[in-house]
């Protein structure tokens, strides 16, 4: 199984929120769209006067050399060279024969028409050619925009949600001119795909605002949901979309925002390259280095480890069980002993052995910062007597289940140790994996690997378009 195909099933508790939320954000307002009365449109005529089509097909489809992505008037509008302008609400025509309020989307088919499956409950549908990322009429970002932490403008108040005017879709279709509808087969094709039946939601500040909130439910944070949500904004406002269309622009969102700290832990030619490896009990330090320690050996590295969480004795079985595991030696103490005489023996062990790396576990008794603060000082102290580098990596395991606090455990680690890189685990099995967008959004600081089990292999290179596709749900777009 590839590691995106596990992800994708691992995430699930994830992805299955924001799956569903957002289908549902995007089904409750076809809803009440649909709900709407003829004669509640009173905000057509406010609508800036878009650019219209040259024809009057209610399914919206564009006339060859048009632009496939039209904005906010995707909904048909009559050609004002063509039609009478759109009365306004106390012009409104009496209603037709039918004593029931008529859907708007359900005109009465001209009597010329040939047979049409009637559509009562459908609105008419913009073109059902599927938006693509980065699109010309909806890029999620310019070309070579800066990285998200370099934007400190981006605002509520210049939020393009924000500033921009909602323009709203006109929901009445004109009949049709039968000359403009095309043959059978074209009318079958643009009626049959799955996209021209998928509901559509117009894209205006109650759907961002809703998105915003499932955003922040499933540990974005409210910062960086908010970027995101005003970054989807943008281009797409006043359009209807799809629950796919909007899952594959904020897929594609937060890919943006992790691409610059995805980064494998980086190899230098120093013998050996000490890795210490930080953060809380139970984050899952021990497995991390279990499996790290796997895969530096599959890839022909030699590898030393050192158990330097000598307060807890089932700390120290747990990292001799990985490394029976892994293959590697690990260095151990007795319980209660200094650590940082351990780091230093390891560290006089890997060096005369030649070896490519030494992973040196750590204590995460936060309840006594004080206290572990000095005590990973002392071990970056002497083993820096045997290399001034030392250590050339200092991770910071961190577990995704504990949601909004890992951004905490950062802020405590940075001060602590010198972090140089990041490691989420346990993201299977969690509502909360957005977390590590607002890790990613707020602190930049490199992420090497993901966790998504207890087994040897399940630990993998960050990928932000896997971890992206995965979180959302959606497919991975093909390379
Ligand atoms: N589901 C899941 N469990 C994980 C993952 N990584 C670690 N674990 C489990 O989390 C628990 C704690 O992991 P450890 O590696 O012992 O964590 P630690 O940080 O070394 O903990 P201490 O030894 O107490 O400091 C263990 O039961 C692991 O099997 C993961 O990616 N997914």
């Amino acid at each position: 199984m590839s590691f995106f195909t596990k992800l994708k099933d691992r995430l699930f508790t994830s992805s299955s929120k924001l799956d569903a939320g957002i289908d549902a954000i995007v089904g409750e307002g076809e809803g009440e769209e649909q709900a709407l009365p003829v004669d509640s449109a009173p905000d057509v005529p406010e609508a800036p006067e878009p650019p219209r089509p040259p024809e009057t097909d209610p399914l919206g489809t564009p006339a060859p050399g048009e632009p496939p992505f039209p904005g906010p008037d995707e909904a048909p509008i009559p050609d004002p060279a063509e039609e009478p302008p759109l009365p306004g609400p106390d012009e409104m025509p009496p209603e037709p024969v039918d004593p029931e309020p008529v859907p708007p989307e359900a005109p009465e088919p001209p009597v010329t028409e040939p047979p049409q499956p009637p559509a009562p409950d459908q609105v008419p549908e913009v073109p059902d050619t599927p938006v693509p990322p980065g699109g010309p009429q909806a890029p999620v970002t310019p070309p070579g925009a800066a990285p998200v932490d370099d934007d400190p403008e981006e605002t509520e108040e210049n939020s393009p949600r924000l500033a921009q005017p909602i323009p709203m879709p006109v929901p009445e279709p004109e009949p049709e001119a039968p000359a403009a509808r095309g043959g059978l087969m074209t009318r079958l094709f643009r009626r049959g795909g799955a996209a021209a039946e998928a509901p559509r939601r117009l894209m205006d500040d109650d759907m961002l605002e809703e998105l915003e909130e499932l955003l922040i439910a499933s540990d974005m944070g409210v910062t960086t949901s908010q970027r995101v949500t005003a970054n989807i904004a943008e281009g797409r406002i006043g359009r209807r979309l799809t629950s796919a269309e909007i899952k594959e622009a904020l897929a594609g969102e937060i890919a943006r925002i992790m691409e610059p700290v995805a980064r494998p832990l980086p190899l230098y030619p120093s013998k050996p390259q000490v890795v210490l490896v930080v953060g809380v009990n139970g984050s899952g330090k021990t497995t991390t280095i279990g499996k790290l320690a796997s895969q530096f050996r599959g890839a022909g590295k030699s590898v030393v480890v050192a158990a330097g969480d000598t307060f807890r004795a089932a700390a120290v079985e747990q990292l001799q069980i990985w490394g029976e595991r892994a293959g590697v030696p690990v260095m151990t103490a007795p319980e209660g002993s200094d650590p940082a005489s351990l780091a230093f023996d390891a560290m006089t062990r890997a060096k005369s052995e030649g070896a490519d790396l030494l992973m040196i576990d750590t204590a995460g008794r936060l309840q006594n910062r004080q206290d572990l603060m000095e005590e990973l000082a002392k071990i970056v102290r002497v083993i820096r007597k045997k290399d001034p580098d030392a250590p050339h990596n200092t991770l910071l395991v961190l577990d995704a289940t504990t949601g909004q606090n890992a951004l905490t455990q950062v802020e405590i680690f940075q001060k602590i140790a010198d972090v140089s890189g990041l490691v989420m685990t346990k993201l299977d099995g969690t509502a909360r994996g957005g977390v590590l967008v607002a890790l990613a959004d707020r602190f930049g600081l490199p992420i090497h690997a993901i966790g998504v089990g207890e087994q040897i292999d399940d630990l993998s290179p960050f990928d932000p378009d896997e971890f992206a596709a995965a979180l959302v749900g959606t497919e991975l777009e093909p390379a």
